[in-house]
């Protein structure tokens, strides 16, 4: 049986906004192939955690490592913004939860995905088709979509084209931030059942935040839940919502019935 590795860890993440302390000492690792849930109230701190890794925002304190295609760990602390940026474009994506915030508008769906590739310098126009047409199958899109606006997409196809965008660079790690939030149930479910036949075949890792204890039981293998800024509870997504044992998460999980 292959032994898990980390892939990245967290030590003792603070960030504040002001007199708010939106982060409070956090700290976890996230093992290669495997997701990572974050769950809390609104408020609790989850977006800023996932921003703050990804960079989008300064920390107070903190290390962040990543262990790169190299085998090599990274010290975020260390690495140079334009390395940071390098590595948003290759190995590391970023699913928003608003598609919009993640996709170019006014550009085709498939100018969307193939202007991904040709930020890592792939010219050939042949190639760039072949991959789009190859993105948008995997993510459940007809291919005569392909020259469309996504402003004609529906919210779950916008979420699909936006997912599409990520994944053509063939990044290691992936962070979501409610990449089902938004969206009517019956287009969740179906965006849910994709995104773990993809975790699971791409053999990504995902640091995935959501309020829904719903989506992290299908998608987890851990998760931690926050309170306030920390976390309070961190485990094996089973053992965690099985047997809660602090009294936030056994409301959380009490709330979430399940039939
Ligand atoms: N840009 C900001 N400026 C000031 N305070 C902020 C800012 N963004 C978030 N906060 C505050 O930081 C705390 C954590 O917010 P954050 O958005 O990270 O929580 P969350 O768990 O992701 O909530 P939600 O599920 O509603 O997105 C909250 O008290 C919030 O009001």
């Amino acid at each position: 049986m292959n032994k898990i590795k980390p892939l990245l860890t967290v030590d003792n993440l603070s960030k504040n906004y002001g007199s708010t302390q939106a982060c409070n000492d956090i700290s976890f690792t996230l093992y290669s192939g495997q997701v990572l849930g974050i769950v809390g109230e609104s408020g609790s701190g989850k977006s800023t955690l996932l921003k703050a890794i990804a960079g989008f925002l300064s920390i107070e304190q903190g290390k962040i490592n990543y262990l790169n295609r190299q085998e090599k760990w990274l010290d975020f602390q260390q690495i140079s913004e334009s390395h940071r940026r390098q590595l948003m474009r290759t190995e590391w994506g970023f699913v928003q939860q608003n598609p919009r915030d993640g996709l170019r508008m006014n550009i085709t769906a498939g100018a969307n995905i193939g202007e991904r590739l040709m930020d890592i310098g792939v010219r050939n126009y042949g190639k760039i088709r072949q991959e789009i047409a190859y993105w948008l199958e995997q993510v459940e899109i007809d291919c005569r979509w392909m020259d469309e606006l996504p402003t004609t997409f529906s919210g779950g196809m916008q979420q699909r084209l936006q997912i599409a965008r990520v994944l053509v660079t063939q990044p290691r790690l992936i962070l979501m931030d409610e990449p089902t939030g938004g969206l009517d149930v019956s287009v969740q479910a179906r965006l849910l059942d994709l995104l773990r036949s993809l975790v699971r075949t791409l053999n990504l890792s995902v640091i995935l935040v959501t309020h829904d204890i719903g989506v992290v039981r299908l998608l987890a293998h851990r998760l931690f839940v926050m309170k306030n800024g920390k976390i309070v509870e961190y485990g094996l997504t089973d053992q965690v919502l099985d047997d809660p044992q602090h009294p936030y998460t056994q409301q959380l999980v009490s709330a979430t019935l399940i039939p």
